[in-house]
């Protein structure tokens, strides 16, 4: 796996794929600096060994067509912050004007490009830009972890045309390695605590994961079908019928590979989908009609809290409840609270994959596990086992 180490950028000038998609307030201010910081590391370095940095980026789905709401020189300020470099931005990514600036840019200064995706050549992969935007850049470095998914120009096609000179940074480097220490490598015991609304956007997950874990946590809304489809009664929780036979067979296959499965056995239950509803602790089985679980019950956490404790490597995806509403946000802060104190233990813990790094970072648990995915779509995926374009694009 070739990485920033194997190169030397004096003189050279580095394009580098970033993921800068980040989010913006009204007035076009980054609410979130966490991608940009994540990608400062491979920028620094290549400005430290005298080289000078050119970043693409896409920002939102522009859908091909230049919309001012989508620029990237909205972020440039917050860029040139965060790096601590003057950063110098071009109004297009191809072409003439984008040639040039790059032809200007001088040792020790950065670039940054406008919206890859204001061309639609962008997402379909098209071999005509990739080849206009090969032209920016010395040595290519793809270190866009949450665009890795996407077999786009940027993140796959550009790489063939430099040769042996593409790399991945320091952040696409370690994002691999996170995953690979839970899914390969990971100290026993390995634990996934896996929660979210539905069992149908997990199915691969959990199936792909059973090989590699010693215990599986299911909380959140998947646990209503895993009750249902073995007698239960959840009353008007979640649940998918349809999704009932694949629950069981989860359950047999996890049995057959020795892997202890843990669903809740009390829940905090509401008589409506709301944070005013009245609320009882109940049976996760035994959950009346007019009533729906939507948080993890007390003993359900001390379970979990066991579990947890003794893990060496903890893998979380998806909440345990409906963490956006107050009342039921206390199974979700318990767990982030049981793996902090794991972590603390010497436990590795990797958070990541869809609406979960919304969760630990509106409780603050970003700094307390051992590291938190900027990849969303991108992390599940990985954990789906799908090897990732943008990384198979890099090894070819
Ligand atoms: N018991 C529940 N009933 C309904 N929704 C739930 C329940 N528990 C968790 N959820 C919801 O699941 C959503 C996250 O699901 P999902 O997108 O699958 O997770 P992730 O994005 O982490 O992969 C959250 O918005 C949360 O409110
Ligand atoms: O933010 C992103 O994905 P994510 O929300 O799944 O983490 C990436 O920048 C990919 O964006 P896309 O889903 O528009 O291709």
């Amino acid at each position: 796996m070739k990485t920033l180490e194997d190169f030397n950028f004096e003189m050279k000038k580095a394009l580098i794929r970033v993921d800068f998609n980040v989010p913006l307030d009204e007035d076009f201010n980054v609410t979130d600096t966490n991608r940009i910081e994540a990608a400062k590391p491979s920028i620094i370095k290549v400005l430290e060994d005298g080289g000078s940095a050119v970043l693409m980026s896409h920002l939102g789905r522009p859908k091909g067509e230049r919309n001012p709401d989508f620029s990237l020189e909205h972020i440039c300020k917050t860029v040139s912050e965060v790096i601590g470099v003057q950063v110098k931005f071009v109004n297009d990514c191809v072409g003439e004007v984008a040639e040039q600036a790059v032809a200007n840019l001088q040792a020790g200064e950065v670039l940054l490009l406008e919206n890859l995706r204001f061309h639609s050549s962008e997402t379909i992969g098209d071999a005509t830009f990739a080849v206009q935007l090969s032209k920016l850049g010395d040595i290519y470095i793809n270190d866009a972890f949450g665009t890795a998914h996407r077999a786009h120009a940027s993140t796959t096609v550009v790489a063939k045309y430099f040769g042996e000179n593409k790399c991945f940074g320091y952040l696409l480097a370690k994002e691999i390695e996170s995953i690979e220490k839970v899914m390969q490598t990971g100290e026993k015991p390995v634990l996934a605590i896996l929660g979210g609304a539905k069992v149908s956007s997990k199915i691969t997950i959990i199936e792909n994961i059973l090989d590699k874990v010693d215990h599986l946590i299911i909380g959140g809304g998947m646990t209503y079908t895993f009750v249902k489809a073995q007698g239960g009664e959840v009353g008007d929780s979640i649940c998918e019928d349809d999704k009932m036979p694949l629950a069981l067979d989860i359950l047999k296959q996890a049995k057959e590979k020795g892997v202890q499965v843990h669903i809740p056995v009390d829940v905090l239950a509401a008589d409506d989908f709301s944070n005013d509803a009245n609320t009882q602790v109940v049976d996760v089985d035994k959950i009346p009609d007019g009533w729906q679980g939507l948080d993890a019950g007390p003993r359900t956490l001390e379970n979990f809290k066991e579990v947890i404790l003794k893990s060496k490597t903890i893998l979380w995806n998806g909440p345990v409840g409906v963490f956006e509403m107050e009342n039921f946000a206390k199974g979700t802060i318990g767990v982030g609270n049981f793996i902090d104190e794991s972590t603390q233990g010497g436990a590795f813990s990797l958070v990541g994959g869809g609406d979960s790094v919304a969760a630990v970072k509106q409780f603050g648990f970003q700094d307390k596990v051992s590291y938190v995915s900027t990849g969303g779509g991108a992390m599940l995926e990985s954990l789906e086992g799908k090897t990732l374009p943008g990384i198979a694009a890099i090894l070819g």
